[in-house]
């Protein structure tokens, strides 16, 4: 999607992507991606979830790279907490501790950005974008990431045209051409979408899953 699209609905409050509690894939499935309790985290297309304060809380430096001014400001304020704020090109970083969110594109990152990372959680990143932009998103995140980073990917699928993206519907065979060549991918769960899912009840979305992944580079 284009900036100005975000840019208006973060304008706008229009969040309903916005869950404001841990997300319960992560909660459940993150305990397996771990190794020391201290990886770098990368959250891409990162909102204000509040997924960031819970990984940080468990020990993780994380970095947040999200394109709305509004959702790094909203971040740290709703959580009572000062940020430092550095503008940068072409990042405006907002430092707490070791919690960073980096404030603008991330088509803009480059490798010497992410050379400390070592996981990466993307909730509602690869999914919020059009077909040619997720190839973009996939091959962007491959190009820049250190070979040791693992990745923990929740897609949504539903039929085609069922409702106006996003969320887009993203089908498994589509996670393995878009990572397959470079990742191992390991299809951990798929769930039905609930039907009281506040999402699917706002959107009138009568069927979908939710899927999780975790992706571990090729030798
Ligand atoms: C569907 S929301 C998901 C946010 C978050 N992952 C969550 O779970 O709440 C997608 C977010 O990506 C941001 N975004 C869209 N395009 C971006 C880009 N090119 N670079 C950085 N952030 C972007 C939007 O502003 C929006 O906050």
């Amino acid at each position: 999607m284009e900036h100005e699209f975000w840019h208006a609905r973060w304008k706008h409050q229009e969040i309903g992507f916005h869950e404001g509690t841990v997300n319960r894939y992560l909660h459940d499935h993150w305990p397996e991606m771990v190794q020391t309790g201290t990886e770098t985290v990368l959250v891409p297309l990162c909102g204000k979830a509040k997924d960031m304060w819970w990984l940080y809380d468990r020990g993780h430096p994380v970095l947040g790279i999200e394109l709305s001014p509004i959702a790094c400001k909203d971040f740290f304020e709703e959580a009572e907490t000062k940020a430092l704020v550095q503008p940068a090109q072409p990042f405006i970083r907002y430092i707490h501790d070791e919690l960073q969110l980096w404030c603008g594109d991330f088509f803009q990152l480059v490798p010497d950005d992410v050379e400390h990372v070592r996981l990466v959680y993307d909730r509602a990143a690869l999914i919020a974008l059009p077909p040619k932009m997720r190839r973009d998103y996939a091959e962007h995140l491959t190009a820049v990431l250190p070979d040791q980073a693992r990745i923990l990917l929740i897609t949504l699928d539903y039929e085609e045209g069922a409702i106006k993206g996003p969320p887009f519907n993203v089908a498994d065979e589509e996670v393995h051409q878009l990572f397959g060549e470079d990742f191992e991918i390991e299809h951990v769960l798929t769930n039905p979408l609930e039907k009281d899912h506040p999402f699917a009840k706002r959107r009138g979305l009568t069927e979908g899953v939710e899927s999780v992944f975790k992706l571990t580079r090729k030798d």
